[in-house]
């Protein structure tokens, strides 16, 4: 388990349990996150993934236990443009919905500009970088529901980003989303997360491959059986996690670490 200093912690979840009705979700969760890493949270369905997700956001009360916001007891946190989230219903647009790119990725701006109001020229610059980061740029104009997947995702990340956050928040991005532009997907979380310094907590089923590209697991199930380094994470962890053998696949992704 790791010690920091408060200073380089994007988020510090201390002892918090949740429950749904009399269903016990979470029980005494201790989960740290670095400024500047990258964690990859795994657990079956149904381990609390989502659930703990929301307590970040503000969106559910624990029962019991404190959660921090880059130093800021939940409570009292109001930075929220430094928080980027994309849903696990991201990609789910029909061809034809009518609205563009541009107009989704605005959407981002909206906490800020407020819906009625006009974009300004900064505004217009955000989005346009925005759109360059994930490399959407020349969709722009298009429908959102005429695109792939794999595009659709890079939209909502480029929503998510208009606001500079300072963490990205991706809750099971890849479901729907075709291999090719999964590794696709990995790589530009890495710029984001390398380049940019953008910290990272991406919830996925896609073991084998978040592995070789985040700094650091946590894998949940109710409790939480495993924070560290991805460098000691071991497929022993996930069986005492998932209750039965596990293989993890090891893909080659040319050195992207
Ligand atoms: N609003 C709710 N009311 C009651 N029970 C809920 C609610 N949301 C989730 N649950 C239950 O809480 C447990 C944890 O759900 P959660 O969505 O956090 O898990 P998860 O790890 O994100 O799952 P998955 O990987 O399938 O998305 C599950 O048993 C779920 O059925």
């Amino acid at each position: 388990m790791y010690k920091h200093t408060q200073e380089s912690l994007a988020v510090q979840i201390n002892n918090v349990s949740f429950q749904y009705g009399n269903q016990p979700v979470l029980e005494n969760i201790d989960l740290t996150i670095k400024k500047g890493s990258f964690l990859g949270l795994v657990g079956p369905n149904g381990s609390g993934k989502s659930t703990l997700i929301k307590i970040l956001l503000g969106l559910k009360k624990p029962m019991e236990g404190e959660v921090s916001l880059f130093n800021t007891p939940l409570q009292k946190f109001k930075q929220w443009e430094k928080i980027g989230y994309v849903s696990q219903k991201a990609n789910s647009f029909n061809t034809g919905f009518p609205v563009t790119v541009y107009e989704v990725v605005s959407m981002g701006l909206y906490g800020k500009v407020g819906l009625l109001r006009f974009l300004n020229r900064k505004h217009k610059k955000q989005i346009h970088k925005a759109l360059q980061r994930v490399g959407m740029s020349d969709f722009k104009d298009r429908n959102i529901g005429e695109l792939s997947g794999g595009q659709q995702q890079r939209v909502f990340i480029a929503r998510a980003l208009v606001s500079n956050p300072e963490i990205l928040i991706l809750d099971e991005p890849t479901v729907g989303v075709d291999s090719s532009s999964v590794q696709h997907f990995y790589k530009l979380l890495t710029q984001l997360n390398q380049e940019k310094n953008i910290t990272l907590l991406l919830v996925t089923h896609d073991i084998g491959v978040m592995t070789s590209y985040v700094s650091d697991v946590a894998c949940l199930n109710k409790t939480l059986h495993f924070h560290g380094s991805s460098k000691d994470f071991e497929e022993s962890d996930l069986s005492s996690l998932y209750g039965h053998d596990v293989q993890v696949i090891t893909h080659d992704h040319g050195g992207a670490h």
